[in-house]
């Protein structure tokens, strides 16, 4: 924080700007330091805070929400959702999600990498770090629930799906994002001028839709823009955000020293402070400077002073924009909108908007393909359960004189298969040695798979008859031997062709063509076949030799 002293503003112009505080005198600007993540800014000692006594505690996770109608804080641990229990011992964090990762700190909170157990997606949870010591500080925290759920439908802001409170921290679920754009800069140092003009873009698109509603975000700057999947810059951290109105009664408070602009120290909150604070984070961005927390290059930055010798790396265009920006007088500082009017930025919309365009065409061109292809695939089935019920009639009429016997077949079939007996076999597939003719009537329900498969070693011993026994599996189907609803097939056992299915259903009857030479006689066998679901079965039919 900094030590804010009254100073004067003379004709507009600061007349000496506040130092936070001096620690070295440093007069050179320099490239960015290559932090670790812990030693980036020195802690004071963590105090151990006094808690007020009177603060009632509560165990329970309460969904913290400001979605209601009366737009105040509702906090009501059934919009948790059924997956919390709260009389077990676990918090409502340890329950729901599985926790992978810490990714960031900041001086409220810690987030962490989690997978949720609901729906096994991966998202970014924030916890406050200090306990709730009044109901004061509490409400505070929450406010910034209150600004995500009012941001979090902005495509550049970060998406934000629930909040809630447990054991006086406030935890809140958020989309995962890559990194911030901070630690981007440290590991691409040189980031190409179209980039910074994109990032540039989609952070004004961020800052125009809290400056609309009249709201300051005075905490801008590349550790609070994070990068999401799709590439896109995304403002975070709505943890300072603050009503304009509101912020001059006092009630402000400022972000991050290195980053904030001339006028605050004279209590003076602005939408104009966000555009210096996105100018100079900018300029960090594009010269990869170290931005000085105070000191005379804190000062100089402040007064239309620039390292000239980090800016020529970059057009004349961008540091104009910038330098803009950065103006020390907040009322001859563009606005969002004036920006945003920028000639660059117009054509660089038109070309997003058409884009977009064209991937909601792509979009769109795949859905209705996809639809066509169901479509298609459902017309299929209608045309085959058709021929399928087609075939079962007639099968039916075939059988309709006696329901247990089959018309006799014709001579020359009789003498190509004067006795038949049928066997399902499975451990192996068979292999055929008979030249018989042989007709199942399989009556199944809808799952059976009806396939078969020829050239595979059979295994003899079949003396048992109509025995099932367990199976392998085929190797390939015969396509005039396939189907999966009721039906009545003839096969013919010609050297080749043994017929094979998948079971998918405990029991079926099958026709076997057992008997005379006369007339085949059918013999409807129900089997008991529930230990034999989804194996596939091989049947024979051999020529009865007796
Ligand atoms: N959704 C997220 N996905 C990935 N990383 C995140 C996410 N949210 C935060 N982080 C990381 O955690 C850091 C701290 O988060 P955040 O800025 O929200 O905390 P804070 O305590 O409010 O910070 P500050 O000190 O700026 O007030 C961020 O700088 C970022 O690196
Ligand atoms: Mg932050």
């Amino acid at each position: 924080m900094i030590d804010s002293k009254v100073h004067t503003m003379e004709n507009g112009n600061l007349s000496r700007l506040p130092v936070p505080e001096i620690k070295e005198e440093i007069f050179q600007h320099t490239h960015k330091q290559v932090h670790r993540r812990d030693d980036v800014r020195l802690k004071p000692p963590k105090l151990k805070p006094r808690y007020d006594t009177n603060f009632n505690r509560d165990h329970t996770a309460h969904a913290i929400s400001f979605r209601g109608d009366d737009l105040e804080c509702v906090a009501d641990s059934s919009l948790l959702g059924s997956t919390y229990d709260c009389s077990l011992n676990e918090t409502y964090f340890e329950q729901c999600f599985t926790c992978l990762a810490k990714i960031g700190e900041g001086s409220f909170g810690e987030v962490f990498k989690v997978r949720s157990k609901e729906d096994g997606l991966l998202y970014a949870v924030k916890k406050s770090k200090q306990l709730f010591r009044s109901d004061l500080y509490r409400q505070e925290r929450l406010e910034e629930v209150r600004r995500y759920e009012q941001f979090s439908g902005h495509k550049n802001c970060l998406q934000f799906y629930r909040a809630w409170e447990q054991e006086d921290r406030l935890f809140m679920q958020m989309e995962l994002c890559r990194e911030s754009l901070d630690s981007y800069l440290q590991r691409k140092r040189n980031i190409p001028e179209e980039k910074i003009w994109s990032i540039l873009l989609d952070l004004l698109l961020a800052l125009k839709s809290l400056h609309d509603r009249n709201l300051l975000h005075l905490d801008i700057k590349l550790d609070n823009v994070l990068i999401g999947d799709d590439d896109s810059c995304k403002l975070a951290d709505f943890g300072l955000v603050i009503d304009v109105d509101r912020a001059n009664r006092h009630q402000a408070t400022e972000g991050d020293s290195r980053y904030v602009a001339p006028e605050i120290m004279q209590g003076n909150f602005s939408k104009a402070a966000d555009i210096f604070s996105l100018g100079i984070a900018m300029l960090e961005l594009s010269c990869y400077l170290e931005l000085p927390a105070n000191g005379p290059l804190w000062q100089q930055l402040r007064s239309a002073v620039f390292p000239e010798d980090f800016l020529k790396k970059i057009s004349e265009e961008l540091q104009n924009v910038i330098k803009d920006m950065m103006t020390p007088d907040p009322r001859q500082r563009p606005t969002v909108d004036h920006l945003l009017s920028n000639k660059r930025f117009v054509t660089m919309l038109q070309r997003r908007r058409h884009w977009e365009l064209v991937n909601k065409m792509k979009t769109a061109v795949r859905k209705s393909r996809r639809l066509a292809w169901s479509t298609l695939c459902n017309l299929k089935n209608v045309v085959f359960s058709f021929f399928a019920t087609i075939l079962s009639i007639f099968g039916k009429r075939e059988l309709s004189t006696d329901t247990s016997t089959y018309s006799a077949p014709t001579t020359v079939e009789k003498k190509r298969a004067p006795h038949l007996r049928s066997h399902l076999t499975s451990s192996t597939p068979t292999m055929n040695s008979s030249k018989a003719k042989a007709r199942i009537d399989l009556q199944f329900e809808d799952d059976l798979y009806f396939g078969q498969q020829h050239s595979t070693p059979y295994n003899n011993g079949l003396n048992d008859n109509d025995k099932i026994v367990n199976s392998t599996p085929l190797n390939h189907n015969h396509s005039s031997f396939r189907s999966r609803k009721d039906l009545t097939k003839t096969c013919f056992n010609d050297n080749s062709e043994v017929p094979s299915f998948l079971l998918n259903k405990s029991t079926f009857s099958y026709i076997d063509d057992g008997d005379s030479s006369s007339s085949l006689q059918c013999l409807r066998r129900p089997l008991d076949v529930s230990s034999m679901r989804g194996k596939k079965l091989f049947s024979k039919f051999d020529e009865d030799t007796d």
